[in-house]
């Protein structure tokens, strides 16, 4: 009787995220936002002192007060209030902001506080240029109130988590993390102020390498290659 040998796995075609940002063609990023927009403002600061070669062409947020608004016109970039209750249903109001952000010529999308999940069809459109920031160590305590699991949980670590969106609800592949203590009579908000200081380097260092043209993804696992010397398609 022949031994079964399993056939090897094909290795994974390496897939190049992004392209090549330089100088003077900076790559466009649309910002989704619906809160304070610290993490938006972390992106604007960056993109103006030149820390990463790119631009803040849109930022839109699905609540007409939310203050990341007020930020990105502070900085003189298009800000827009689009009302999901105007759609029929998710599907068209995620419809609607993929034409608006394509209309803008938007190549990475980032997701800075954005309490709405998107749909498949959006993820399909942008698939491999949405970044999305969360407060954990995922995939720990994915979903809202990530602080509030953490400290419920009694960790002793947890931290942030730049990662690629895709249909699932914060189980895209892992871009960069960072890890933040829990220190003992921490409440949600003072855990959540810890690590938001660290979300605002976190976020724009994933995005100066996807602007790089540094991130190349593996199946699952995100790699950082040095300087620009990408591989695959
Ligand atoms: N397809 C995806 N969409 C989004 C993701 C994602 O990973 N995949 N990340 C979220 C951001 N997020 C955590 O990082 C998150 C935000 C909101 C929720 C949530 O449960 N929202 C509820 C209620 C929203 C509202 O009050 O309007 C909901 O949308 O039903 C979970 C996780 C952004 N989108
Ligand atoms: N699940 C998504 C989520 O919890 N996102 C979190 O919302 C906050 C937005 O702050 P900001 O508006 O000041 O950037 C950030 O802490 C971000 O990680």
């Amino acid at each position: 009787m022949t031994e079964h040998v399993p056939a090897r796995p094909e290795p994974l075609q390496p897939v190049a995220l992004g392209r090549r940002a330089t100088g003077t063609s900076p790559l466009r990023l649309g910002v989704l936002a619906s809160g304070r927009g610290t993490n938006l403002q972390a992106i604007l600061d960056a993109c103006v002192n030149r820390e990463v070669p790119a631009r803040v062409v849109l930022v839109i947020s699905d609540k007409p007060q939310a203050q990341a608004l007020e930020r990105a016109r502070a900085a003189g970039v298009l800000a827009e209030y689009h009302d999901p209750r105007i759609h029929p249903g998710r599907a068209s109001y995620d419809r609607h902001l993929a034409d608006r952000l394509e209309e803008a010529g938007v190549e990475l999308v980032c997701l800075a506080g954005f309490m709405r999940i998107l749909g498949s069809a959006f993820v399909e459109r942008f698939r491999h240029r949405i970044l999305n920031i969360h407060p954990s160590l995922l995939p720990a305590f994915p979903g809202k109130d990530a602080q509030r699991q953490a400290l419920e949980h009694g960790v002793k670590v947890s931290g942030c988590t730049v990662h690629l969106v895709d249909e699932g609800v914060d189980t895209g592949p892992i871009v960069l993390q960072a890890a933040v203590p829990v220190l003992e009579g921490d409440t949600e908000e003072s855990l959540a102020e810890r690590i938001l200081q660290h979300e605002h380097r976190l976020y724009v260092e994933a995005i100066r390498l996807y602007a790089a043209g540094r991130l190349q993804l593996e199946g699952r696992r995100v790699r950082i290659v040095p300087g620009g010397a990408c591989q695959g398609t």
